[in-house]
């Protein structure tokens, strides 16, 4: 396919390298001028993946005409909050017939909106004009051409079938899903989990720890899903569980990180200087998911946590103590926990 990566952040990146190494013709958009320079002619992206080798076929531009001309598929590699933004900005250049493919995991804070959602209002594109990415893919680990998987949702499967063929390089493997609702929400709530993860790590808290907070995180990602029409199986699969997982043990993790920092006592100021402007989608995150989750009844203990460290001041050692002083439950995935 003809795409474009609109974003070159170390994901937009990463999935820049997938689409060329899978036999594509790509170009990426990047903001400065000076780091679409640099992937020209160092074939590096010095400030996201440093010491990676980007092929040579793999050209950037920064401006967005030039960058979104003839292009068959359109990859969104921008952070959650700024993809309406940005779309609004790219709409009168996106060709007609083109499929715009959503990178970004989060749920946009003055809407609720899911990233589809956001890609369909702005565009006024059909559903079969828009999909989503989404899995186990620390982008360091996929540039460095280590194995793995990720599932590309689009509610026609055969645009999805489209895109898995474009993505299927020899490190790199694209399932397909028509459940974008519940690729979606996998994608956003592990990010919170995450974070919690990273606090209880930063707390000096191992391994049991670790699993409670990934399977009960599960739990309430799946209670949010399902209120919202995903299917449990989606949120069984690589865009759940297989990135819950990746996500909350992975140092590379951004969002765990985050956390970490959280945990070892830092300020919520102090972790944020700490990212050096990569974006801990979680942090944003948890405030909308933690809406969506309460607008739709369901409860998502350890996301309503990390907001209240997040946004309400809420210090980490007290909330290990909130979370186990609940009330005791059956463990079942129902509407309540
Ligand atoms: N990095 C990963 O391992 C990874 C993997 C899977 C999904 N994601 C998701 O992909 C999305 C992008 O993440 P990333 O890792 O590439 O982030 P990043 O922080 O590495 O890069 C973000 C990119 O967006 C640009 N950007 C930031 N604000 C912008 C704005 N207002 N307008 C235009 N461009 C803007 C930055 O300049 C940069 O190029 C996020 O939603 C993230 O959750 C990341
Ligand atoms: O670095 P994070 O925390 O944004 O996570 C990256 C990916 O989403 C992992 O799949």
């Amino acid at each position: 396919m003809r795409a474009v990566v609109m974003g070159s952040g170390s994901w937009g990146t990463a999935v820049a390298k997938i689409l060329v190494d899978a036999g594509n013709e790509v170009t990426m958009w990047a903001r400065r001028p000076e780091l679409a320079e640099q992937i020209n002619t160092r074939h590096e992206n010095g400030d996201y993946l440093p010491g990676i080798a980007l092929p040579a076929g793999l050209t950037a531009v920064s401006s967005v005409e030039e960058a979104l001309a003839g292009r068959e598929l359109v990859v969104c590699a921008v952070p959650s909050q700024s993809l309406r933004e940005n779309l609004t900005q790219w709409r009168e250049f996106l060709p007609a017939d083109a499929v715009l493919l959503s990178l970004a995991k989060g749920v946009e804070i003055s809407t609720g909106d899911r990233m589809s959602q956001v890609m369909k209002e702005v565009t006024g594109f059909d559903d079969s004009q828009i999909a989503v990415l989404s899995g186990p893919n620390l982008a360091r680990e996929i540039a460095e051409e280590q194995p793995a998987a990720t599932v590309i949702a689009c509610s026609d499967e055969a645009v999805a079938q489209r895109i898995q063929q474009a993505f299927a390089a020899s490190y790199f493997r694209p399932y397909t899903n028509t459940d974008v609702v519940g690729t979606e929400i996998g994608g956003a709530a592990k990010n919170v989990i995450a974070l919690a993860c990273g606090m209880a790590a930063g707390m000096g808290f191992g391994e049991n720890t670790l699993a409670t907070l990934i399977t009960r995180g599960l739990a309430e990602t799946i209670r949010l899903g399902t209120a919202l029409g995903a299917d449990i199986t989606t949120l069984a699969g690589l865009a759940g569980i297989g990135d819950l997982v990746a996500t909350c043990s992975s140092p590379l993790s951004r969002n765990r990180t985050f956390g970490a920092r959280l945990g070892e006592g830092a300020s919520l100021e102090e972790a944020q200087a700490a990212t050096n402007g990569q974006v801990a989608e979680g942090v944003k995150s948890c405030r909308s998911v933690r809406n969506l989750a309460r607008e739709h009844g369901v409860e998502m203990p350890l996301t309503e946590a990390v907001y209240q460290v997040c946004h309400e001041g809420l210090d980490v050692q007290d909330m290990v103590g909130m979370l186990l002083g609940r009330t005791t439950k059956p463990e079942v995935y129902g509407a309540t926990d």
